[in-house]
């Protein structure tokens, strides 16, 4: 049997350095009897004024591992902090999990009686007018601690940037940046405190933790907090950590799963009552796998995870239709609805209601926020499901959550045990689970293990012909052939039994072909059973073509899912693992429940011939709000007329856009701006370092000793020459003799070096007309004027601006402003 680190240790009163009165009130008054592992390792270290790295397993109570130091910390600081100044600052990755972060903390005070402001800093407010009256309220409460997102918190403790400096990635451009004032002032702060602290150290972040960490102390007490801390060194100097005192906290196994499957000792980077498994399956049954989940568990909480945004949206669409069908969202009247339900009552049915809830970060903040406080009030017992991206994946606590199912395993390694971790928290009980792709996904499963996240086999689900759930096959059922062929070889398929994939039942004689594309696979190491169809998972996934059919609001966000899936897949962090080339397309889109492929150039050259075409005219599928199809009605009818009298023009521009559809992907309008721009840049560059090696063969030329001597005579020669730089060497001799008459040059004491810079120096200051001025004197007084001005201003402007310090080394000033 397993065996673990206890998950509670010593009481609250066996601390040292003692918590202060009111603290340790108030988390008894919480029912927190003991300290979990990591408080006990980590809070007397922060109180005596250490630096701390924390690595924990996800519900391990790393919150009040940070929030009870913090307070400790400004309760004994001698500092006596004005209205403008705040004593410590928490930032977190996500507004969620900085909304989570305040709760805690103010819950702390409030318990405690505590005299300190903390107060919330994230965006996401939906006008400038929100923002400024949230600025205004900040100012006149005057916070003593902060806890937000790092860009909301960048603006207030470094002033808002004014003038467009930040690239699209975040980075500040080498030119610095003009700021407005700060909001407050974090000159005599006393502990910083970064939760989820890899993902806010990773690149994502950088420009915003730069601008802060430049206006922070170098004297303060930092804390580093993450279930998944990273082992890179350069990124704790990047938070300005000074000798820190690491607290590791590890989950110890004794017995099955792991390396202590002999009887030894395993570690884990995931909590001991937390049962992660996987399933191996075709991507067109995921949808049914999950219905059947819920259907044969009595009411509990799942939150289900998609790579995509697009792919939440469309999938709470369905979900609600399938899970809360009403006569509003099913068309076609009661007859309809009732015949749907009757459908759907075949595939899935539960004796109470499933409530669908949707997040991610495309969301307005107003229905993120409804949205995510709706499905965490859910009293236990009542049935919800939460679709979500990676925005909820991590430091989230939401009560009560029974199931983890992973739709697409995450594109960064490490959200994998965040994502699992929003179950089985604080010692309780949860499951996840993770569907994977036959074939060369499976290995997967030794990727985690290596990163000791043990996985076990899950079971398949079939459902009978009464409707109930079971793990066999339906008597009779036949052998599935995978529908993909979008490679010469068949993507693998699952296994045997032992690991937990449908059983492979083979079919009758083989044929020649079929045995060399298994020996094939046999080499490459994948898997080769075959599935037995699933007859029911087939029927629900015909019923979401139907409801698709005939609602376009469907239909349009299941292929935006499909396209920003294949996208995201395209750029999966482990492209060993999750290889492009063996995504079994039709099957995927089966899963998203496509009428047609969309046209991507991702899938060109993949086969499309056995994507059973939906039998519709696709121009024909309603909306089902009338004004949407109102407007749509009449954009189809206009675009009509003009293809039936096509002028020129439009003749031309049908034929552009015609060409533009065949290179480009429908949804890369974005994508093409950002390669315009860059292609803009590549030229720029281009003639940048065509001009530099034309001026360098000019000055290679003018140092030829024949001409040396000529030019010496002649400082205007030079200037024009290198005015006209296009132009060869000798022709400008020509030229210029010929236009001064062969006159003599005026003498001059200037060395050829001199010459040539001083007229480089000339060219680049005076505008094309100047320096073809008859007199150069006039040009001198011009250019010198224009030189002062040009002075004047560079230092009003170096005045202003925000020093960029791009380092985040412990030498860090102790202010941008
Ligand atoms: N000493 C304690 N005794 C009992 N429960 C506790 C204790 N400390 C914290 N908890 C509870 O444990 C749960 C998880 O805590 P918390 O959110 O701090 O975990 P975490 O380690 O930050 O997790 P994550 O890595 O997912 O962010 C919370 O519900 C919290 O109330």
């Amino acid at each position: 049997m397993a065996q673990a680190v206890p998950t509670f240790g010593s009481p609250w009163t066996a601390l040292q350095p003692r918590l202060s009165q009111p603290i340790l009130d108030a988390v008894l008054s919480l029912g927190f009897e003991s300290m979990t592992p990591v408080q006990e390792g980590t809070i007397p270290a922060f109180m005596q004024n250490s630096d701390v790295v924390v690595e924990a397993a996800t519900g391990s109570g790393k919150t009040l591992a940070f929030v009870i130091p913090v307070l400790e910390l400004l309760m004994r600081s001698t500092t006596r902090l004005a209205h403008s100044e705040v004593g410590a600052v928490i930032i977190s990755p996500t507004r969620e999990l900085a909304r989570q972060i305040f709760g805690v903390l103010e819950e702390i005070i409030k318990l405690g009686g505590l005299d300190y402001k903390p107060y919330l800093v994230i965006g996401g407010s939906s006008s400038a007018t929100d923002t400024a009256d949230e600025l205004a309220q900040m100012k006149e409460l005057g916070p003593d601690i902060l806890v937000g997102t790092p860009g909301r918190l960048e603006d207030i403790l470094c002033g808002r940037l004014k003038r467009g400096n930040k690239t699209k990635s975040g980075t500040i451009t080498a030119s610095g940046g003009i700021r407005g004032r700060p909001s407050a002032s974090a000159q005599r702060l006393e502990v910083l405190v970064l939760d989820e602290a890899d993902r806010l150290l990773d690149m994502g972040f950088e420009a915003s933790l730069t601008a802060i960490f430049s206006a922070l102390p170098r004297q303060r007490r930092t804390g580093l907090f993450s279930a998944t801390m990273s082992e890179g060194l350069s990124q704790l100097m990047r938070a300005g950590l000074r000798n820190p005192v690491r607290v590791q906290v590890q989950v110890q196994v004794q017995g099955r799963h792991g390396a202590g499957d002999d009887g030894g000792i395993s570690e884990r980077r995931i909590p001991l009552t937390l049962s992660v498994k996987y399933l191996v399956c075709p991507p067109d049954r995921k949808l049914a796998q999950i219905l059947r989940h819920i259907q044969s568990n009595s009411a509990q909480k799942y939150i289900v995870y998609f790579s995509t945004c697009a792919a939440v949206d469309y999938f709470y669409k369905l979900l609600r239709r399938l899970l809360c069908p009403t006569a509003e969202i099913v068309p076609g009247g009661k007859q309809a609805l009732r015949s749907e339900r009757q459908r759907l009552a075949r595939l899935f049915r539960v004796d109470y209601s499933v409530s669908v809830h949707s997040l991610h970060g495309q969301m307005v903040q107003k229905k993120r926020q409804s949205t995510y406080s709706a499905f965490a009030a859910l009293p236990s017992g009542e049935a919800g499901i939460l679709l979500c991206t990676d925005v909820a994946s991590r430091g989230l606590d939401i009560p009560d959550v029974d199931c983890i199912i992973q739709w697409d395993p995450p594109t960064d390694p490490k959200s994998f045990a965040h994502r699992c971790g929003r179950t089985a928290r604080a010692g309780r009980s949860g499951s996840a689970l993770v569907f994977l792709n036959p074939g060369s996904e499976e290995t997967y499963i030794d990727f985690l293990a290596l990163r000791k996240i043990p996985m076990a086999p899950g079971a398949y689900l079939w459902q009978t012909e009464d409707g109930s759930i079971t793990h066999d096959a339906p008597e009779g059922a036949v052998v599935c052939e995978t529908s993909d062929d979008s490679d010469d070889e068949e993507p693998g398929l699952g296994g045997g039994e032992d690991d937990g994939r449908p059983e492979g039942e083979e079919g009758g004689a083989e044929e020649p072909a079929d045995k060399a594309a298994k020996k094939k696979k046999k080499r490459r190491g994948l898997a080769v059973a075959r599935y037995p169809a699933d007859a029911r998972s087939n029927e629900l996934i015909a019923l979401v073509r139907d409801i698709a059919a005939g609602d376009r609001d469907i239909y349009e966000r299941g292929k935006l899912a499909f396209v920003s899936f294949v996208q995201s897949y395209l750029k999966h962090e482990a492209m060993y693992i999750f290889r492009a080339k063996e995504l079994p397309i039709i099957e995927a889109a089966r899963g998203f429940g496509l009428l047609h492929l969309p046209s991507m150039p991702e899938l060109r050259k993949r086969p499309k011939g056995k994507f059973e075409r939906y039998d519709i005219d696709t121009d024909t599928i309603p909306f089902l709000d009338s004004k949407r199809e109102g407007q749509r009605l009449a954009r189809l009818a206009a675009a009509k007329t003009k293809t039936q009298q096509p002028d020129k023009d439009d003749d031309a521009k049908l034929k552009r856009k015609k060409k533009k559809n065949n290179t480009d992907a429908w949804s890369n309008a974005k994508d093409e701006r950002e390669q315009v721009r860059e292609r803009r840049l590549v030229r720029m560059k281009k003639r940048d370092a065509a001009a530099e090696a034309k001026e360098k063969q000019l000055m290679d030329q003018i140092n030829d000793p024949s001409l040396r001597e000529l030019l010496a005579k002649d400082p205007l020669l030079v200037k024009q020459m290198l005015n006209q730089r296009d132009k060869s060497l000798r022709d400008m001799v020509k030229i210029a003799a010929d236009k001064r008459g062969r006159q003599q040059p005026a003498a001059t004491t200037q060395t050829l070096e001199e010459i040539v810079e001083d007229a480089r120096r000339r060219r680049a200051q005076v505008s094309s007309d100047s320096s073809d001025s008859s007199d150069p004197e006039d040009d001198w007084e011009a250019m010198a004027r224009k030189e002062k001005i040009r002075e004047r201003l560079a230092a009003k402007t170096k005045r202003k601006r925000f020093s960029f310090n791009p380092g985040f080394s412990d030498e860090e000033g102790d202010g941008a402003d």
